[in-house]
């Protein structure tokens, strides 16, 4: 039974990448009249999701109804970052009506549903719904399955652990908490690799969960919201690898590269397209001032696939200095990537 006087919140989870921020962006913007706000949470954190949402323009969203949480784990701060962040948004004086939560790439969603039962939050909020996003032509072309060549670069980070792949552990942490699954970027697939990757999603999972393909995260915000899964009070159902004891996030590690002012967007591109070729590189994204250009250049790459676009102008008295964070295993291969990002 869901109790109507509790907040429900929205947890969004899904590897670096996947569309979690265009999702947030598409509920934002397909509120249907509620008054939400979102959390959200980045590792390597430049600010880079929160200002990408505020900077989306979407009328009746103000900054505040965007907070960023500090770098780290939101799964493994949440008494010093989470717990407090969301009082303070159930204080205000109009609080939200549900509640958005993008958690990083790399969060684990098991812990953060488990703090819904903290004492202080408990009779205040509940999770509506993790939805998982799922980057669909990763998972066909088989990045989440053992990868020699990315264990090849963990082993050589750290030859005293026997590591299991680390990818497929926080991907299947993240489906197996989920009470919905956007199959995403299936602009990208072809109708056999969505059939493929439907069955062996399903087939992992343990019990029945919708999946969806999406195209851009697009979805029916009433699909979404209102699942009223009330997820903290279904634990067990919802398996990890790490219920066992504490888990940590040893096997990636991000950097932040200041980048001035490049000649074109192509320009850039094309040096971060050979920085994500470095070994171990996960996902590297920022913003970019290009000469003559009045508009930041936001840059996405994921994996090996770059794309860029003009958010919004430059404000005034803002400083003009690119960053670009970059998000790998640990152990990658910085020095290749600031040779290709220097150019
Ligand atoms: N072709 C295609 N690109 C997509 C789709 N969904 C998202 N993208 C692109 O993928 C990139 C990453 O999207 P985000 O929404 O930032 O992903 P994320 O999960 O928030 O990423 P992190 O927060 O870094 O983990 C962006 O360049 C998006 O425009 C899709 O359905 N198709």
């Amino acid at each position: 039974m869901t109790d109507l006087t509790k907040i429900p919140c929205t947890i969004v989870t899904g590897f670096l990448g996947a569309g979690k921020t265009t999702l947030v962006r598409n509920l934002l913007q397909n509120a249907q009249g509620r008054r939400l706000a979102v959390l959200v949470n980045e590792f390597g954190d430049i600010g880079f999701d929160g200002s990408f949402i505020e900077g989306c323009g979407i009328s009746g969203c103000t900054e505040d109804d965007i907070v960023e949480l500090p770098n780290g784990c939101i799964c493994c701060t949440v008494a010093d970052d989470f717990v407090p962040a969301l009082t303070k948004l159930l204080d205000r004086p109009n609080p939200p009506e549900h509640i958005l939560i993008e958690t990083s790439g790399l969060a684990l969603p098991k812990p953060l549903v488990t703090a819904f039962n903290w004492p202080a939050i408990r009779s205040r909020v509940t999770v509506d719904g993790v939805i998982a996003v799922v980057d669909g032509p990763a998972l066909a072309a088989g990045f989440f399955a053992d990868d020699p060549e990315a264990l090849a670069v963990q082993r050589g980070a750290d030859n005293s652990v026997d590591h299991d792949n680390p990818l497929e552990e926080v991907f299947e942490d993240q489906l197996l908490c989920a009470d919905m699954i956007l199959l995403n970027k299936s602009d990208l697939m072809t109708a056999d690799d969505k059939a493929r990757v439907k069955a062996d999603i399903a087939a992992h999972l343990p019990r029945s969960v919708k999946i969806i393909e999406t195209d851009h995260s697009f979805v029916d915000t009433a699909l979404i919201l209102g699942l009223k899964a009330a997820a903290e009070g279904d634990l067990a159902a919802r398996p990890s690898h790490h219920d066992e004891g504490e888990h940590d996030h040893d096997d990636f590690e991000s950097i932040a590269i200041p980048v001035g002012i490049v000649s074109s967007a192509e320009a850039l591109a094309s040096r971060v397209g050979k920085a994500a070729d470095a070994d171990g590189v996960l996902r590297i994204k920022g913003f970019v001032p290009v000469e003559g250009r009045p508009m930041r250049l936001v840059v996405q790459g994921v994996g090996r696939r770059i794309a860029h676009h003009y958010d919004r102008p430059w404000t005034n008295g803002e400083d003009r200095q690119g960053r670009l964070v970059v998000i790998g295993l640990k152990g990658f291969d910085r020095a290749s990537v600031e040779a290709a990002l220097a150019g």
